[in-house]
């Protein structure tokens, strides 16, 4: 209620202002007039009129029982005697709030205290207080639990009870109450949920059964139109003069069972409706919509009824009232059909507000429903014994400012409207008696039955009791048999076990016992292999003894052939020697003798040609393997190897002497030489005066082998070894000595020191000297000279030049290519006295050639010569020795000997030496230097008179054997001086 109209009277409802602008109470004066009550804060405000009589008056409950079925229902006591009055507040729509913006709001909702303020501007506001107050932003929900729901529950007691919208057009009337939430279910409606109610409620409460019917009507211009029968005419409304019940002839009747059945019926009744709209040209807003609910409510099983229960049937009546548009004509601006409308429209709302202004009324006199076919409806379900909630919805505008305070006053003229509640009963006493017969008779039986149960349960209780007995025995065996079971399984168990153990050390064993029989096997399988092995090995080893004492004894057989061959020569040498003799004495002693002696030589020689073809084929099979070795060139290093070898083995077999290793430094005392005459306990191979070095590593002649120490055999014997080797140097011819040079390029040191080796000892025959050298030997060994380092190949490369510097053909050819300056620079680091003495000898022979006594001079060979008299070794000396004596013989006046000052060192060799070769090479130089005047003087003061008088003085025998030995002119010159000396 307004606080300008906090008294609103019944003088507020007249019939033509219905809807209208709400009266002051005070009769004539406007809210308008009573402006100077400014709106204050809420707080602030008066006290709002609450209709605190209207709810003390309100009458309690007649079927207290009734409230255990319905628990849920909210009740407010004060209002249950009243119409029940809420206001709802629109929310803008999109379009409005477009147009008016951000504007301050015109309605302001309250709920906390109920109430609206209607700002009329910002200092001038209206209050109304209401039983409840929605603002905008309210759920359907909440709307109708808290406002609708005491209503519905009501009807479900048996009560009749009215839920109406009122208020002006589009201010959501239809959506409060009507909206079908189809698409969004939380926007469903008052009818949608009231009837969801009824029937879950229905669907919980055990004790009765409802039947739940609708009616769907529609009032325009004052016609009752069935919007479920749209063809049907208007119906008529009568009374039930008994009852007082409004009924409604001829309307269609559904009952519904589900919220599904409700939906189909309201959209029919809609469709309907639009469809009579059209036809008469109508607007949903210019009629009103009435859905009638009648919820019959039985009880559920007559039969399995107690007899405290209630017998009585009820039935409520609910009306759902969605009222036209309630603006005024005046502002609607309506004429022609509109005005019609309007006016009816208007009727109706002023007959509803006169029948609610003579309801509110303390003494209610007459209640003029029959005014309109809308208030004759609503007779029976609206105030007196009916329960009524009205609820009316405002706008937020501003522009219908007017309608919503008019809307407003008539929701205050509505709250004063005391109810007279009054449940609607039917009791059957027919079926009070049926019933009460049927409860006894169901008491009998039941008493019956449940004596019979007693009996036969305790029957069963004694048969359970004594089956429990057996049971328990039985379990008691069970348990005991279980024991049993249990150790019996146990010593099986342990048996198994035992027995798999004892299963397993079986296994163990006896798998042992196998492993240790296939070990002894595999052992004794073993030594056996061992012992074949070795029986083998040893096989082999015989048989290899045996093979090697074969080759032996074949090589004995050979050897002792050849020694047997050279005695013979010997033989016949001698004899031929002693025959030679006898016919130079006898003169003419001849004959028989020569021949036989011819006739023997005929036959060595056919010998000689017998081991020549042998050694030829020898070689010739050499020369095959040679050839194949080369041919394949798969392992030309130790295909090489073996053909030095093999070249080697084939010299030697030439050679009187066995094969042998190369030169051996520590050789001296160990092996011989070959003894040449005069050349003393060491041999050495004369030429011309010069001196070779024999094959590398000879080893001595057989015992009893005639040596050559004899002149007179000394010629036939050097032949026959010179043929021999000249067999070995055809074989050269075959293999071709350019091949031998070629290996002293070889990398592997082996290689180079036998093909060096061989170049050596086949250097040694003088028949081979010029050869080696044309072939291009020299250059060969000059250039391994140069390039080695290994001192034993450089060693037998010195060895291999003396023996070549024998020729005197390749002396000139050994100095121009340099020989000389490469001897000299060995001489520098070698350090082994074989190579000393190979250096030594090289350079003695070439002391034997006179045209080169100056190169001699300015190599420093003669220098390395001086140096080397310093040795101790007496190879060494031997060969220096040899030297001097050479050079001195050749030189013819001062010698380089002389200017080099080596005169004392000659002497030292002549004095101080034991070895006779030393001594007497020594000699024959100083007396060779003696010889020539110019060096008189130097011979003086170097102290040698006295060994020139020595040498004078000595027996003549000795001194003639040595020169004579030392035979390099054969003439007695250096015998001679000394004589002069000495005179
Ligand atoms: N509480 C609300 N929340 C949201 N929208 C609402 C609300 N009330 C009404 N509306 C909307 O306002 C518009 C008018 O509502 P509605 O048709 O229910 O008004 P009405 O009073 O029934 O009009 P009429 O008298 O012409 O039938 C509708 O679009 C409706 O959806």
């Amino acid at each position: 209620m307004s606080s300008r109209s906090s008294s609103p009277g019944r003088a507020a409802f007249g019939s033509s202002s219905f809807g209208g602008a709400p009266r002051n109470s005070s009769g004539g004066s406007t809210p308008r007039s009573n402006s100077n009550q400014r709106s204050r804060p809420t707080s602030a405000r008066p006290s709002t009129h609450r209709p605190a009589s209207a709810a003390a008056t309100a009458q309690p409950e007649r079927s207290a029982t009734k409230r255990s079925v319905l628990s849920s229902a909210k009740e407010d006591t004060k209002a249950d005697g009243r119409v029940r009055v809420a206001v709802r507040l629109r929310p803008m729509l999109e379009a409005e709030i477009k147009a008016v913006g951000d504007a301050p709001p015109t309605i302001e909702i309250e709920p906390e205290v109920k109430r609206v303020l209607v700002k009329r501007d910002h200092w001038d506001s209206d209050s109304y207080q209401f039983d409840m107050a929605f603002p905008e932003s309210t759920s359907q929900r909440r709307v109708f639990e808290e406002f609708c729901q005491p209503v519905v529950e009501s009807c479900m007691k048996g009560y009749n009870g009215t839920v109406m919208a009122y208020g002006q057009t589009g201010t959501g009337k239809t959506h409060t109450l009507g909206n079908l939430g189809l698409t969004d279910p939380s926007q469903r409606g008052i009818v949608v949920r009231s009837l969801d109610h009824i029937l879950a409620t229905a669907e919980a409460d055990q004790e009765g059964k409802y039947e739940v019917s609708l009616s769907y009507l529609q009032l325009y211009m004052e016609t009752v139109l069935d919007l479920l029968q749209p063809d049907k005419d208007g119906l008529n409304i009568t009374e039930d003069p008994s009852t007082g019940e409004v009924l409604c002839s001829g309307a269609k009747v559904v009952v519904i069972s589900s919220t599904a059945d409700l939906i189909n019926l309201l959209s029919v009744g809609e469709n309907n409706r639009v469809v009579a709209n059209q036809k008469l040209n109508a607007t949903s807003s210019r009629s009103h919509s009435v859905l009638l609910v009648t919820i019959r409510r039985l009880p559920a099983d007559t039969s399995s009824m107690g007899l405290t229960q209630s017998v009585t049937a009820t039935r409520g009546k609910l009306l759902l009232v969605d009222l036209a548009g309630s603006e005024r004509i005046s502002k609607s601006g309506s004429e022609g059909q509109m005005l019609e409308e309007a006016k009816f429209i208007n009727l109706s709302l002023t007959a509803l507000g006169k029948c609610i202004n003579a309801l509110s009324d303390s003494t209610p006199g007459h209640i003029p429903y029959r005014d309109s076919k809308l208030t004759r409806i609503l007779k029976d379900s609206f105030g007196g014994s009916a329960k009524t909630s009205l609820i009316i919805t405002v706008s937020p505008l501003k522009t219908h400012l007017s309608e919503t305070a008019s809307t407003l006053a008539f929701g205050q003229r509505a709250i004063k409207i005391e109810n007279n509640t009054r449940i609607r009963e039917e009791v059957d006493l027919k079926l009070l008696n049926r019933r009460l017969q049927a409860e006894l008779d169901n008491i009998n039986i039941s008493y019956e039955r449940q004596t019979t149960q007693i009996t036969e349960g305790e029957a069963k209780l004694a048969q359970v009791s004594a089956t429990i007995e057996g049971i328990e025995k039985q379990k008691a065996g069970v348990e005991k048999q279980l024991l049993a079971d249990r150790e019996a399984a146990q010593r099986t168990l342990d048996d198994l076990r035992k027995e798999s153990a004892a299963a397993v050390a079986k296994v163990k064993s006896e798998l042992e016992g196998v492993i240790s029989q296939e070990k002894q096997a595999f052992q004794q399988e073993l030594e056996k292999k061992n012992q074949e092995i070795g029986q083998l090995r040893t096989g082999a080893n015989e048989e290899l003894q045996k093979q090697s004492s074969t080759a032996s004894k074949q090589i004995q057989m050979l050897q002792e052939s050849n020694i047997e061959i050279k005695a013979q020569l010997a033989a016949k040498d001698a004899s031929l020697f002693e025959l030679q003799k006898h016919v130079q004495s006898q003169g003419d002693v001849k004959g028989a003798a020569v021949a036989d002696a011819r006739k023997e030589m005929s036959h060595l020689m056919e010998k000689l040609a017998q081991q020549h073809k042998q050694h030829e084929e020898e070689m010739e099979r050499q020369r095959v393997v040679l050839q194949a070795a080369e041919g394949a060139n798969k392992s030309l290093k130790e295909e090489n190897q073996r053909l030095m070898g093999q070249l080697e083995a084939a010299v030697s077999a030439n050679d009187p002497a066995s094969p042998a290793e190369g030169p051996d430094p520590g050789a001296k005392g160990k092996k011989k030489f070959w003894k040449f005459p005069g050349s003393g306990s060491r041999s050495s191979v004369k030429m011309n005066g010069q001196e070779g070095f024999p094959a590398v590593g000879s080893t001595p002649p057989p015992e009893g082998s005639s040596t050559p120490d004899s002149a007179s055999g000394s010629r036939g014997t050097w032949t026959q070894h010179r043929d021999a080797v000249s067999a070995v140097s055809k074989l050269f011819e075959h293999v071709g000595l350019t091949t031998v040079f070629g290996l002293l390029k070889y990398d592997d040191r082996d290689v180079r020191l036998h093909a060096v080796k061989v170049i050596a000892n086949l250097a040694a025959e003088e028949e081979n000297q010029v050869n080696i050298v044309q072939e291009g030997g020299l250059e060969a060994l000059f250039d391994l000279l140069q390039t080695c380092t290994d001192e034993m190949t450089l060693r037998v490369a010195a060895g291999a030049v003396a023996n070549l510097a024998m020729s005197e053909q390749n002396q000139h050819r050994i100095v121009e290519e340099g020989g000389l300056e490469l001897l000299v620079k060995l001489s520098t680091s070698a350090v082994d006295s074989q190579t000393q003495r190979m250096i030594a000898g090289a350079i003695a022979n070439l002391c034997g050639n006179a045209t080169i006594l100056d190169r001699l001079q300015a190599s420093g060979s003669l220098q390395v010569l001086v140096n080397l008299t310093n040795s101790e070794q007496v190879d060494v000396l031997s060969q220096v020795a040899r030297g001097f004596a050479n050079n001195s013989k050749c030189t013819k006046g001062k010698t380089h000997l002389v200017e080099l000052g080596a005169l004392p060192a000659i002497l030292n060799l002549a004095s101080k030496t034991t070895v006779p070769t030393v001594r007497k090479h020594a000699m024959l130089a100083l007396c060779q230097i003696a010889s020539c005047e110019v060096n008189v003087a130097a011979i003086k003061s170097s102290g040698a008179l006295d060994m020139l008088t020595e040498i004078a003085n000595a027996e003549w025998d000795e001194f003639k054997s040595m020169a004579s030995t030392v035979t390099i002119s054969g003439k007695r010159s250096g015998v001679a001086f000394p004589k002069m000396l000495k005179a």
